[in-house]
């Protein structure tokens, strides 16, 4: 693992508002990671939690998706947070399908839901940087 815990970040739009809520929660701790994120995604959090430094990549329908999996292959991330809408169709569903693949495959931290979320983070940075 590289000195900061490289994290990427993705909300489907029915749960932005999740994951703002959810980095709004852990600002402290995610200052001290190195975050990527799908365009909108990336947006939505800068918005909400200023302090973070976002790299923003395409919009995952416009082939986001696949660089964050391009990166996770490439050995770049660390930890994936991927809050998932399970109750709508996405154009993009092949490009979520074979990013799930190279998520698991690639064995690294996948968080789908903010219960894992919370877990991976509080147990790889347990103290909040006063
Ligand atoms: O569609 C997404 C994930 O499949 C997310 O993309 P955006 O963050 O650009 O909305």
């Amino acid at each position: 693992m590289a000195d900061k815990l490289r994290i990427a970040l993705i909300a489907h739009d029915a749960r932005k508002r999740d994951m703002a809520d959810w980095a709004h929660a852990h600002e402290a701790r995610l200052a001290r990671c190195e975050l990527v994120a799908t365009g909108n995604t990336g947006l939505q959090l800068m918005t909400r939690c200023p302090s973070l430094k976002v790299e923003r990549l395409l919009s995952g329908p416009l082939g986001g998706d696949q660089q964050i999996g391009a990166r996770i292959v490439e050995g770049k991330v660390d930890a994936l947070v991927f809050f998932i809408d399970p109750l709508s169709a996405h154009p993009h569903d092949v490009d979520v399908k074979a990013l799930v693949r190279v998520a698991v495959l690639s064995n690294i931290l996948f968080a789908l839901n903010r219960t894992t979320a919370d877990t991976v983070l509080l147990s790889l940075i347990p103290e909040a940087e006063r």
